[in-house]
């Protein structure tokens, strides 16, 4: 089956800057497919060539099988996105948006259907400018998604939502996955990306640096971590040798624990050093890798932090 988005070699320039340099992924039918990147990784611009709203100085971004560089408007009823930005005129009320946005296409959703769906009902009509941040940004997921898009765009989908708002965000999303649509997520959100997305790939400086499932890329590693506390009293000197231990790569220590990292083999070679000196740990947990370790390796930046 041929991918629903083929982006390759996408190149985009704007002056002296060089917004996206190389980048290529595939997404396929049905899928939730992350783009993660540090602040002016390039992310947005891509997502704007694949949508055929920006023009690119090199590669091809196709959609559904239509060349978006080409011939975006072929795509338009199929495709739908939802901007960082998107904002509307104050006064337009929430009815009012869905009715003239369905009109755009041959064949929109049923917008009080769409409306029901993400808890806008009672909002029908409250102007745009009176919705909270997260009635608006509900908003503009729906308004994306008026056209009965087989492929949608959500740009920073949950940026400014509270916990609960997240979640229902989230759960949403997975509905409109399991009716049948592809769906492209721009997030800076390491847990958003965990639970949500089924492949991913991380950008930066605009070039693809990391590209998986979320559990394969957290997976494709061998260095391991654990922390423990030592009976007070330890002798420093102890610690200090497990430094030159070859499966530690480092021992840091804070809030009175000692945080321990190194290949496969690093708790067992650990624990072992310390009985042949008498010490052993009042307590030891291991570290599991997560997505935003990945991120950080492959980046060198910290994600944003997460409001859960
Ligand atoms: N219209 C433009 N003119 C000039 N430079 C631009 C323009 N749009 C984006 N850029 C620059 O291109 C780079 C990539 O921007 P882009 O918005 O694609 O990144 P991003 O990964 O989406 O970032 P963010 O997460 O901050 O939105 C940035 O350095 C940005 O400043």
């Amino acid at each position: 089956m041929d991918p629903v988005i083929e982006i390759t070699n996408l190149r985009k320039t704007y002056g002296e800057k060089t917004a996206v340099a190389d980048v290529s992924f595939a997404v396929e039918r049905g899928e939730i497919f992350g783009i993660l990147g540090p602040n002016g990784a390039g992310k947005t611009t891509t997502v704007e060539a694949l949508a055929g709203l920006r023009q690119a100085d090199g590669g091809s971004t196709v959609v559904l099988g239509v060349d978006t560089q080409r011939d975006p408007a072929a795509v338009r009823e199929r495709l739908g996105i939802q901007l960082q930005s998107s904002r509307l005129p104050a006064k337009l009320k929430v009815a009012e948006a869905m009715h003239l946005y369905a009109s755009f296409y041959a064949e929109p959703a049923d917008t009080d259907e769409l409306l029901e769906l993400l808890g806008l009902t009672e909002k029908k009509d409250t102007a745009f400018a009176d919705l909270s941040g997260g009635q608006q940004q509900r908003l503009s997921i729906a308004l994306a998604l008026v056209g009965n898009p087989q492929v949608a765009i959500l740009d920073e989908l949950t940026t400014g939502l509270d916990p609960q708002a997240r979640r229902d965000t989230w759960a949403l999303i997975e509905r409109v996955r399991d009716s049948g649509v592809t769906i492209v997520l721009v997030t800076h959100f390491m847990d958003e990306a965990e639970r949500l997305c089924d492949r991913l790939v991380v950008i930066d400086g605009g070039r693809v640096v990391a590209e998986g499932r979320p559990r394969e890329l957290v997976a494709a590693t061998d260095e391991r971590a654990f922390r423990m506390r030592l009976p007070a009293g330890t002798d420093p000197a102890v610690v200090d040798r497990l430094s030159d231990l070859p499966e530690v790569s480092s021992v840091t220590e804070d809030d009175g624990e000692h945080e321990v990292r190194g290949n496969t083999r690093v708790l067992s070679a650990v624990i072992l050093a310390l009985a042949s000196q008498d010490v052993v740990p009042d307590e030891i947990r291991t570290l599991s890798r997560t997505l935003e370790d990945l991120f950080v390796e492959v980046t060198g930046a910290r994600p944003m932090e997460t409001v859960s």
